[in-house]
């Protein structure tokens, strides 16, 4: 047999670099598109804020590259595999971590309870928190020096309930590295915080490691174009501009959108 020149998908799969693809993602709820045609890619390490005003599709689309929403057509690439029809477990396990709008902390344990929490939930080799000490013990030195990071080592012994939404943004930020991710996605992480909270903010995201490509949604435009090297804005679900944060600002659209110009 003559030999096909167009290679197997699962080698073309295997070639692709990116740590995410999106392929023309769409998501209906019944009649409404609230994510429609969205393609982009995202190199390892890269920097994305997807922006756009209420409703336009932001958190739906986190959710479908996470993996808890489906899209209704439309393909999604983690690190080279189409793991379109994947759970959101299984994208964890490749590598995805998230932080949430509502916060998923322990309001009654500890920073570091929440932080070891946190770790032995990513480990395939944990079953429970609380009855495997030795499973505890061997994350606990991570936990410290992920708390160091994020600047929360002082702050290790006391409750949840007790921490400033500062705090909880970093405490957030320390349980979703944990894992060591190389894709982490931001949902709002400035929300709430007040000036002085979101320098802080700035500094850590500032701070995330290269190896981890990082998608940030943020109704802060200040903050997700200083962090971003790519920009997605959408509007009713449709991509309306994709660029840099230079020609996002520069852009008509982007502008007309923001200023509740449409012409
Ligand atoms: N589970 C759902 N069922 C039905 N409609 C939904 C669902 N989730 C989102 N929508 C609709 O999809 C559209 C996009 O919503 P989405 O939350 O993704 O926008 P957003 O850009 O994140 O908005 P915001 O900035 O206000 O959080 C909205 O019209 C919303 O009402």
């Amino acid at each position: 047999m003559a030999p096909s020149s167009a290679p197997a998908p699962a080698l073309v799969a295997r070639a692709d670099g990116s740590a995410l693809r999106l392929d023309g993602v769409t998501r209906r709820f019944g009649g409404l598109v609230a994510v429609d045609g969205v393609s982009l890619v995202l190199p390892p390490g890269g920097r994305l804020a997807v922006i756009g005003p209420n409703g336009a599709g932001k958190t739906t689309l986190f959710r479908l590259i996470a993996g808890e929403f489906r899209p209704t057509s439309g393909r999604v690439h983690l690190f080279g595999e189409d793991v379109t029809r994947t759970s959101e477990r299984a994208r964890a396990r490749r590598g995805i971590s998230r932080t949430f709008q509502v916060s998923t902390l322990f309001e009654q344990l500890t920073v570091i309870e929440n932080v070891l929490l946190a770790a032995q939930a990513g480990s395939a080799t944990s079953r429970s928190f609380w009855s495997r000490t030795p499973l505890r013990g061997a994350h606990a030195g991570r936990a410290a020096d992920m708390l160091e990071r994020v600047g929360l080592a002082a702050r290790a012994g006391v409750r949840v309930a007790e921490l400033s939404h500062g705090e909880h943004r970093q405490l957030e930020l320390a349980a979703a590295l944990i894992h060591g991710p190389r894709l982490l996605l931001l949902d709002e992480p400035a929300a709430g915080l007040s000036a002085g909270e979101r320098d802080m903010l700035r500094i850590l995201l500032g701070e995330i490691p290269d190896s981890v490509g990082v998608v940030l949604i943020e109704h802060d435009m200040t903050l997700a174009l200083e962090f971003a090297r790519e920009v997605l804005c959408l509007d009713n679900g449709v991509p309306l501009a994709y660029g840099t944060p230079e020609e996002i600002r520069a852009n008509p659209a982007v502008q007309a959108v923001y200023l509740g110009r449409r012409d």
